[in-house]
């Protein structure tokens, strides 16, 4: 029965060919109303016809146009801070849920069901692109990312790295925007991300966090052309992999360069910032019109070279100037997106809405997006990262009926 449908169905047929239905998606594949949900399923991985959008004060404010607030969405909002998101990984191991589209779909819902929040991020990993490439990643509870065999010699690029297939190989990532583009219907848009080549080849090469990045740095100068090598290669990658992410449902697309902060500008301008600029015009040119997100944390001494790229917006943590990097990227038209310090989040919501305040005013309205300078921590409480979107808005959209 459960056949013939698969075979009937046009849209079945096509995922047919993919890992989702007859691969490890078990919960379709022996589910009794197997039928219904491979034919729902079908509609849903179809990356056309998507819900018209609702809120897009996002994509306007980033496009530098008239906003009637400043909208505002937080890097980890889907995390560990939320009691549904525990309950979910607990039963769950970390890339399981990543490699799952219905359950990363459902934990990219959950923040968005909970708190008026104006853009959804998918949820995954940046290390999703190094398990690609044929490395192993666990994620261990308490820890962290490790991965248990890092690369230890430059040889190893060519005897242990693969270039993957990145559609097939990274395949349940665009499934899981497609679905989760449709779930949305609408609402809110929805961003796609990806790590820097620096921050992925540090992790590549640390095996996991790393205090001093002594193990990553030493490669930069013991051997520069095979770091240029590794991060060339990566780039490339990353390249693809956000182009068919915005293929598959993307509205907008951030890099994560969370390590730019640990080198120096000189050695930055070397080892990122080419790879960065590479990035950011290959995909200007195949998606002119999708705005491109670079965040590079502690990296706000480069605000004047990465004003000189092609991402629309930068991130920019707590410790940036926010007046200086403003008089760099108003002319070229560049939102910013941040900065709050996520401690804040513990104060009393009084002291956050006077913070939230403080903040609005510092950058001005318009070309602002509002978010942490980092991530959501698990011990925050959801009520206060409420009092923290609540006065986002609330302020905002006071400030510009003033
Ligand atoms: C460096 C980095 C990683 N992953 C990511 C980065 C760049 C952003 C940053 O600088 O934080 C990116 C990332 N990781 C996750 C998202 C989901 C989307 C979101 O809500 O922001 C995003 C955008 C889920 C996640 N990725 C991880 C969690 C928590 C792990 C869990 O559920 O057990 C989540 C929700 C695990 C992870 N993954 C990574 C680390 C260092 C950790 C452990 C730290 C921690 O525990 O918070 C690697």
């Amino acid at each position: 029965m459960s056949h013939s449908y698969l075979v009937e169905c046009r849209t079945c047929v096509m995922d047919a060919s993919s890992s989702v239905v007859t691969g490890n998606n078990n919960l379709w594949q022996f589910n009794p109303s197997y039928v219904y949900l491979v034919r729902l399923h079908g509609a849903e991985t179809i990356a056309e016809n998507f819900p018209p959008i609702q809120n897009d004060v996002f994509l306007k404010a980033i496009r530098g146009e008239d906003v009637p607030y400043t909208p505002v969405w937080i890097m980890r909002q889907a995390g560990r801070y939320l009691p549904e998101f525990r309950a979910l990984r607990a039963e769950n191991e970390f890339f399981r849920v990543c490699r799952t589209p219905e359950l990363a779909c459902e934990i990219t819902l959950q923040p968005i069901r909970r708190l008026p929040l104006d853009a959804a991020i998918i949820f995954s990993d940046i290390l999703v692109v190094p398990q690609a490439m044929g490395l192993e990643v666990i994620m261990v509870p308490g820890k962290g990312p490790v991965f248990p065999s890092p690369l230890l010699t430059p040889e190893e690029i060519d005897t242990r790295l693969v270039k993957p297939d990145v559609k097939k190989e990274l395949s349940y990532v665009f499934q899981a925007l497609t679905l989760t583009r449709h779930r949305l219907e609408g609402k809110v848009p929805l961003i796609g991300f990806s790590g820097a080549p620096w921050t992925l080849m540090s992790y590549m090469i640390e095996g996991g966090g790393s205090k001093t990045f002594a193990k990553s740095k030493k490669w930069l100068y013991q051997y520069p052309e095979a770091s240029h090598k590794l991060l060339d290669m990566l780039s490339d990658i990353i390249i693809e992999y956000l182009s068919l992410q915005i293929q598959a449902g993307a509205q907008a697309v951030q890099v994560f360069d969370s390590w730019a902060g640990e080198l120096s500008l000189d050695v930055w301008d070397k080892f990122g910032i080419p790879y960065l600029t590479k990035i950011g015009s290959q995909l200007r040119k195949l998606h002119p019109d999708t705005p491109l997100i670079l965040f590079a944390k502690g990296a706000s001494h480069g605000m004047k070279l990465m004003s000189e790229m092609e991402y629309n917006v930068l991130g920019v943590d707590w410790t940036a100037n926010i007046r200086e990097a403003r008089a760099l990227t108003r002319p070229k038209n560049i939102c910013l997106q941040g900065n709050m310090d996520p401690a804040v989040l513990y104060a009393d919501k009084s002291v956050i809405r006077g913070e939230v305040e403080r903040i609005l005013d510092e950058f001005g309205l318009g070309l602002h997006v509002a978010n942490l300078g980092h991530g959501l921590h698990p011990e925050h409480n959801p009520e206060h990262v409420a009092a923290y979107i609540e006065a986002v808005h609330e302020l905002s959209a006071a400030k510009k009926k003033q």
